[in-house]
């Protein structure tokens, strides 16, 4: 397939290259980001907009220029600003409106309601914190779907579990409007450097017309079927996740106790078949009870909780899931919900204080 990007304000700029353009394969995702990324959006020069055509398709399609964002928590605002960087025309909305100061600063427009982003819009994304939220700003008074209409486009990037996630598709189908969910592995920094993973499913055709957004905010992107897969997905690898956080701080208590040291063990655990990044990036922090937030540990806690909920629908045991969710629930009484999730180890040193005494 032929791809080319232009941008619409510079004929000498025009930039075309062709590549087998496949989603299953990262690598020609990142061949086509880099080539995106050598055109840094300016909002104060005269080459902000690209426009994105497919060649191969005769009509020429184009991503959304319009785009909606509603949630500027600590995934939504660098994924809004990224796509303000790729010279996107992006409307902001957040429930605390001073989130959305810096990314106005960054040429962002403002709407002081979900509905008024929709109405305004080609296509909304929302990175709301839970599906408590996902439905408020999406069905209820001056949410999102009152602004929405055929042709447009409500992208819910939350983690949420399934149910929520066909609700919020039955009411923005009701509009006639598109729905994709779209949840995302990653966290602050790959949110940050454009690098996060999409779990989407639902609408086919908005996905593949908001598939050069993905690409922007993302490395790279699945498209698992019918709305409730993307979600299911998302909560079976924050499951997995959850309890690998819990074993490794167990790990990390107890080489302490034997008198190890605990960084020798983190370096030893990044050397071999059980390496994982998150290991790497988290352990030196949590060797120090430091615990800056990337992922908060209500958001972690949530998740196991959607995941369990989901493992009882198919009466699928997980055992381990649903102890590591009662140390997340620990750690959350005793005041560190707001914190890293990493910060589930104070829970397991509470409780080795309290079978002391
Ligand atoms: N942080 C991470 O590493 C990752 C998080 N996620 C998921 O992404 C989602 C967002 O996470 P994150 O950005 O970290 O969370 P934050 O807690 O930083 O942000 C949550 C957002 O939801 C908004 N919100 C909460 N309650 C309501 C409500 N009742 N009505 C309207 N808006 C509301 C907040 O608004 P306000 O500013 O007013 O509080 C804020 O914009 C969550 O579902 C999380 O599980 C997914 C991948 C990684
Ligand atoms: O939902 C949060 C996921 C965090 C991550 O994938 O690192």
């Amino acid at each position: 397939m032929a791809f080319s990007v232009v941008k619409s304000n510079c004929s000498a700029m025009a930039m075309t290259w062709s590549t087998s353009f496949c989603p299953q394969i990262p690598n020609h995702f990142r061949v086509q980001r880099h080539a995106l990324l050598l055109f840094p959006p300016n909002p104060s020069s005269s080459f902000r907009f690209y426009t994105f055509c497919s060649t191969s398709n005769p009509k020429e399609e184009k991503i959304p220029k319009n785009v909606g964002f509603l949630g500027l928590g600590i995934m939504g605002t660098p994924m809004a600003q990224n796509l303000i960087k790729a010279g996107c025309d992006v409307t902001v909305w957040n429930r605390t409106k001073s989130k959305c100061d810096p990314l106005i600063s960054l040429g962002a427009k403002y709407k002081p309601s979900p509905e008024e982003v929709a109405a305004s819009c080609d296509v909304t994304f929302a990175m709301l914190a839970d599906p408590q939220s996902a439905v408020e700003v999406a069905c209820g008074k001056h949410g999102a779907m009152s602004g929405m209409r055929p042709g447009k486009g409500y992208v819910d990037v939350s983690t949420v579990d399934s149910s929520t996630s066909k609700l919020i598709n039955r009411q923005i189908k009701a509009t006639g409007a598109s729905f994709l969910e779209a949840p995302v592995s990653g966290s602050k920094k790959p949110a940050e450097d454009g690098s996060l993973i999409f779990l989407t499913a639902g609408d086919k055709p908005l996905y593949d017309t908001i598939a050069p957004l993905l690409d922007i905010m993302g490395k790279s992107r699945f498209y698992l079927g019918d709305v409730g897969n993307g979600a299911a997905m998302k909560l079976v690898v924050n499951m997995i996740m959850g309890s690998m956080m819990v074993t490794f701080a167990e790990g990390l208590l107890l080489s302490e106790k034997v008198g190890l040291d605990t960084s020798v063990l983190v370096e030893v655990v990044s050397q071999g078949a059980i390496s994982a990044p998150m290991f790497s990036m988290k352990g030196p922090s949590m060797v120090k009870a430091l615990y800056p937030t990337a992922f908060p540990l209500k958001h972690q806690q949530k998740d196991l909780r959607l995941a369990l909920a989901l493992a009882e629908s198919v009466s699928q045991s997980t055992p381990i899931a649903a102890a590591a969710n009662e140390l997340y629930k620990v750690a959350k009484s005793h005041g560190l919900g707001d914190s890293d999730f990493s910060a589930v180890i104070e829970a397991l040193k509470v409780k080795f204080q309290q079978s002391a005494e």
